[in-house]
């Protein structure tokens, strides 16, 4: 199958590709320099599994954020970025030259540490993305809508307001707006850039919840300041130290029983 193919939106996709339950990612030799002296990563290699948290942990400026950029090609845009190394979600090189990015982006769904909800109706900032993939019809709309939205925890919240402008919302409540958004496209991979550090205790947990809840139908990546949260939520957990991964374990050994010197200062807090 070509990269062109292989990237087309799920309703294009034959039915048994539409039970498929996120992509395995593997990212072999990666660096990343934003200019001739910033190389933000060094020679990074993972297998990412699907149906799994993925969490990036470590010390401000190590290249979490540029990691789980390069997952979408957001990097891209940036001038004089060079990356070298590959990603594959499941055999397709994202950055093959034939790959449409904007597909891409419809695969890999991507939520920031700060809601932003589009300036417009609770329903409509759901339906957006569909609209643009081209559903029209307003049943099918009202029912991706409606799942989307009881998929994110916030339909009971939100099915009597569905017309109010989502910037009334709470921000915890944005922020589930946003990943129901993210969500109703169908994407495979869903990359979390700290999505729960601007919002208070509650509507943390309720993200946390989320995230185990859709875990079995995405492959889940999150880049997060918070190490008990990463303890958590995810599965496995890398740590990053200066534009590399030092360890990549499951989460239970990462945090209880570190192999690398580094790891352990740093989740014993003794630097970051
Ligand atoms: N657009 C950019 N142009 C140039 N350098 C950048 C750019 N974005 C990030 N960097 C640099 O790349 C390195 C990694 O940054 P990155 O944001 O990925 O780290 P991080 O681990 O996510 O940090 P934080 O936890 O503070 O968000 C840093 O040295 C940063 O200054």
């Amino acid at each position: 199958m070509s990269a062109e193919l292989s990237l087309k939106p799920r309703h294009l996709l034959p039915a048994k590709a539409n039970k498929r339950t996120g992509m395995n990612v593997s990212v072999d030799g990666l660096s990343l320099y934003y200019d001739r002296h910033t190389k933000a990563l060094d020679d990074v290699s993972l297998r990412i599994k699907r149906q799994q948290v993925t969490a990036f942990i470590g010390p401000s400026g190590c290249g979490k954020s540029t990691l789980l950029r390069c997952f979408n090609r957001m990097n891209d845009q940036i001038e004089g970025c060079r990356i070298e190394g590959r990603i594959r979600m499941d055999k397709m090189d994202i950055y093959h030259p034939r790959v449409d990015v904007s597909l891409l982006r419809r695969r890999v769904g991507m939520v920031f540490q700060k809601p932003n909800p589009f300036p417009m109706s609770v329903y409509e900032n759901v339906a957006y993305g569909l609209r643009i993939g081209g559903l029209r019809r307003r049943r099918e709309l009202d029912e991706v809508v409606e799942r989307s939205l009881r998929a994110a925890a916030l339909w009971d919240e939100v099915k009597d307001r569905l017309n109010e402008n989502a910037l009334a919302l709470s921000g915890g409540q944005q922020q589930r707006l946003v990943i129901a958004r993210t969500i109703a496209v169908e994407p495979d991979v869903l990359l979390l850039d700290e999505p729960a550090s601007s919002l208070d205790p509650i509507s943390t947990l309720k993200i946390e919840e989320l995230i185990y809840e859709l875990k079995s139908r995405y492959t889940i990546i999150i880049v997060t300041h918070n190490m008990q949260q990463a303890a958590r939520v995810s599965d496995m957990t890398a740590f990053m130290y200066q534009g590399r991964v030092i360890e990549f374990d499951t989460a239970d050994r990462l945090f209880t029983n570190p192999k690398e010197k580094q790891t352990e200062d740093y989740i014993t807090g003794r630097y970051g």
